[in-house]
């Protein structure tokens, strides 16, 4: 199908909120929503298409799930490469009351992993997806199974430094391209770790995520932003911000990294009033604590200025 054409497609969204059960079976077996027009998804003529190339540890594979998906263990067949696979089910998104919203956010972060975003060393590694008629598969690097729900009583003060600032500084390489996460709540369970290295953290999940254009300030290569989202989406975005009472803004992950810097601080998913933190806790490590907690300070702040604070250029 010609580019141009491709374009005026509408997205299934807009219609599948009142359908029947019925009707909502057949339009997810009809509709190809990423297929449209993501350039990189793959298209499976079958579901049975994709065992054909990769083999699912649907015994002892399974690393997480959410309400559609389920994250998996996978093998590629042809190299025999291990990967972790996120299966979409369209099925349970078309079911959901809210699938037109679901299915939003489902292509939009296919659409941040496939054109928005360059890769970044703590960001997830996304390495291809695909579409069959029932299923999504988004193959990814596998990570290691503990997410920061699990480590954050592990790290020292110092530590807890260069693994935030990390998580900092892919928060930033979001924001840049005008993404905003939205789930880096304090439940962690979205920042994983790099094989075998606690000190690595990888974002994941973008799921929730919201594209904002007018506050990119940078653009990847290649983006052409009206041959990813029609008119109607890019109207729906800007109606959107508009309208809130509480906008999306890039305020929504940085409140959520103070929250995520006081649980490593202290070692407690929730932290006392006041405080007890890891011995040996630097005072400039509180003070920058002290910002991120409070609304009016974080807010007057960028994420690169956070990164500039003397806590991240301390070597002690
Ligand atoms: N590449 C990966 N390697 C290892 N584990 C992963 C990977 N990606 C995700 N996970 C695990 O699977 C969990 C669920 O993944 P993800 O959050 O992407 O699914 P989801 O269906 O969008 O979840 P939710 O509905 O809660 O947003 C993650 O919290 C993480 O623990």
């Amino acid at each position: 199908m010609a580019r141009s054409k491709r374009k005026r497609c509408h997205s299934p969204a807009s219609s599948v909120g009142s359908d029947s059960p019925k009707r909502k079976k057949q339009k997810c077996e009809e509709t190809r929503f990423l297929l449209e027009r993501l350039r990189r998804v793959q298209m499976l003529q079958s579901d049975e298409e994709f065992d054909t190339l990769y083999e699912l540890d649907r015994v002892n594979g399974k690393l997480g799930y959410g309400s559609f998906a389920t994250v998996r263990t996978c093998r590629e067949k042809a190299s025999g490469n291990i990967f972790a696979c996120k299966e979409v089910s369209k099925k349970k998104l078309f079911a959901m009351s809210r699938s037109a919203e679901m299915i939003d956010l489902t292509y939009n972060e296919a659409a941040c992993f496939t054109e928005i975003l360059p890769e970044h060393e703590n960001i997830v590694k996304v390495y291809k997806i695909y579409e069959s008629p029932n299923y999504i598969y988004m193959i990814m690097e596998l990570l290691e199974k503990d997410t920061l729900a699990q480590t954050f009583q592990r790290y020292s003060c110092t530590d807890a430094r260069v693994l935030f600032r990390k998580i900092m500084q892919a928060v930033k390489h979001l924001h840049e391209y005008g993404v905003i996460h939205r789930d880096l709540n304090i439940g962690m369970k979205n920042i994983c770790f790099r094989s075998g290295d606690t000190n690595s953290p990888v974002i994941v999940d973008l799921n929730l995520s919201i594209y904002l254009p007018h506050l990119a300030t940078r653009i990847r290569p290649g983006f052409v932003i009206d041959q990813v989202f029609s008119d109607r989406e890019l109207k729906q975005i800007i109606k959107r911000v508009k309208l809130d009472d509480e906008p999306p803004s890039f305020d929504d992950d940085v409140s959520s990294l103070g929250k995520i810097l006081s649980v490593l601080l202290t070692g407690d998913r929730q932290p006392k009033d006041p405080p007890c933190f890891k011995p040996g806790c630097h005072p400039q490590a509180v003070q920058l604590l002290c910002v991120l907690l409070d609304n009016n300070q974080r807010r007057a702040l960028t994420i690169e200025q956070i990164l500039n604070h003397p806590w991240f250029q301390s070597s002690d």
